[in-house]
């Protein structure tokens, strides 16, 4: 698992240790941490004469840049500091001149011959985008050939949130202290940071043990994931309904079966207008014409996909077994109709319908999706996947009514390819996701496993080229052994 914590926790956690602990001696383990990064980032032999640029701000990130800067000197590289704050830390600066590191008058020199640049100008101090006079610099590091390197954090994206509230310096990679924050796990910031590297400080000692946020690797999805006992039969596996498709949207149905079969669920129900369409490409799949409530025994709903301007989810969500409600089943969704469940929701929107559930417009949910996903499961009571560029799962554990502080970590997808923007991917999401719910996994892991499969599928099916949702759908059986093996 890898884990994400906000400012104030780290902060607090950091004061803790710090207590214990000589003092200077995080900002030294930093440091030492940070430029041993950017040793193995220019490579072997390539210290020694290397041109170093520090972006320099006013708080303690300039002060770890200004000591990786004096060490990288001092195996060296020819290092230089740009002063961009008002203030800046003077024990770090007069180790980096102890070292023989100097300060600049021209940062646009400096930045032209350039191999390495190490953005210290904000770290979880920082508040808003790149103040005025930083912005031509940070543009002319980015322009630059030399390999940016963000220290903790990219300047100007916000730690908590990962919204980018103005222009931020984007680096190619980002060495951050003590633990993941989750601006470097979530869009737009998360494009800022590039390949993102963790040196331990020791924090995990003061750390809370449940962070803010999580990301499922191979091995918790693989301890997740059912597994079918010798004693199993399809019914034990669990039997997955799926409502979806009409006359005008057969293929929805299709690929949500698609997704669904490829679950964890023993055996799949579909009740639709699509049945011929269905049973076409799917004959293992049961089909029944009539209302879901005659359809026989499910142990989880899907309803959703394609239903078009008449979805009729009021019946499903009348049944006592888990349900996952997606794409036109969300339209109109009343908060109470899902809250006077006894068996848990599952909602999966993506910006669109999320924004036309929160009553915003659809950027306010990409800038901020943290804060969307979270409102979200606080109003329905409900645990929702929120579809997009970063996937976010948010749990309605631990919200009392208008208290919208969860209490479980919010899940943050790691897999995935911008190749999944594609039509009908996330019906195959929705199906996988209902398997996984009757195959008895809770909603927060069925959804979290079901979009790192659905991610890690669709990476392993295009490998860099564009992808169909059926072709998504194929490569489920393929990525989930990639997990499990
Ligand atoms: N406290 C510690 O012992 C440790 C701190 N660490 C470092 O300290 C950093 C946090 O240091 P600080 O709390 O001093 O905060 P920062 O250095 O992140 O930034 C705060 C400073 O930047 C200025 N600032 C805020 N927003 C700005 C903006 N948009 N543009 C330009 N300037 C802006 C503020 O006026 C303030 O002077 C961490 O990110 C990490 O790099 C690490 O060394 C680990 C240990
Ligand atoms: N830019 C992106 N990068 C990565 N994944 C994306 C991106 N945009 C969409 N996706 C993923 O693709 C799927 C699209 O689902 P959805 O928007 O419901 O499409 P549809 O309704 O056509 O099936 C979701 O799993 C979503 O997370
Ligand atoms: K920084």
């Amino acid at each position: 698992m890898r884990t994400a914590h906000r400012v104030e926790t780290v902060r607090a956690a950091e004061a803790e240790l710090m207590a214990r602990l000589p003092e200077g001696t995080l900002m030294q383990r930093a440091a030492a941490g940070l430029a041993a990064a950017c040793c193995s980032l220019l490579g072997k032999g390539r210290v020694y004469g290397a041109r170093v640029v520090l972006l320099v701000g006013s708080g303690d990130n300039g002060g770890d840049t200004l000591y990786a800067g004096a060490r990288l000197a001092r195996r060296g590289a020819g290092v230089t500091a740009v002063l961009l704050g008002a203030r800046v830390h003077e024990a770090g600066l007069a180790a980096l001149r102890a070292a023989g590191g100097r300060v600049s008058d021209d940062p646009f020199e400096a930045l032209a011959v350039a191999d390495l640049v190490l953005d210290g100008i904000t770290g979880i101090g920082g508040q808003g985008g790149l103040r005025p006079d930083a912005v031509p610099v940070a543009r002319a590091a980015r322009g630059s050939d030399a390999v940016v390197v963000a220290v903790d954090l990219p300047s100007g994206v916000s730690a908590d949130t990962g919204e980018v509230g103005g222009e931020a310096l984007a680096a190619d990679a980002t060495v951050t202290f003590g633990t993941y924050k989750p601006g470097l796990l979530i869009d737009p910031a998360r494009e800022y940071a590039g390949a993102v590297r963790l040196v331990d400080i020791g924090l995990d000692a003061t750390l809370p043990s449940v962070p803010d946020l999580e990301a499922l690797q191979h091995e918790d999805v693989a301890w997740l994931l059912p597994a079918p006992a010798a004693e199993s039969d399809k019914y034990r596996r669990g039997v997955v309904g799926v409502v979806a498709g009409s006359a005008r949207y057969p293929g929805a149905a299709v690929l949500a079966v698609a997704g669904a079969l490829r679950g964890g669920a023993g055996a799949v129900r579909y009740v639709g207008p699509a049945a011929d369409a269905v049973i076409a490409r799917h004959p293992e799949t049961l089909v029944h014409e009539g209302p879901p409530g005659k359809a026989g025994r499910v142990q989880a709903w899907v309803v959703g996909p394609g239903l078009g301007d008449d979805p009729g989810v009021a019946e499903v969500l009348a049944s006592d077994v888990p349900v996952l409600v997606d794409a036109d089943g969300l339209r109109d969704l009343s908060p109470a109709a899902v809250r006077r469940r006894a068996a848990p929701t599952l909602l999966t929107p993506h910006a669109g319908e999320a924004a036309a559930l929160l009553g915003v417009a659809r950027e306010e949910v990409e800038d901020g999706r943290l804060a969307a996903v979270r409102e979200l499961a606080a109003r329905f009571g409900a645990t929702v996947l929120l579809k997009g560029s970063t996937t976010l799962v948010a749990d309605a554990e631990g919200h009392a009514d208008g208290v919208s502080t969860p209490m479980s970590p919010v899940r943050v997808n790691p897999t995935g390819t911008s190749w999944l923007a594609t039509a009908g991917s996330g019906d195959v999401l929705s199906g996988l996701a209902g398997s996984l719910l009757a195959a008895g996994l809770r909603p927060r892991d069925a959804a979290s496993c079901a979009a790192y499969l659905h991610g890690l599928a669709a990476r392993l099916a295009s490998n860099g080229a564009p992808i169909a949702a059926s072709d998504v759908a194929t490569a489920l059986p393929r990525a989930w052994a990639d997990v499990v093996g």
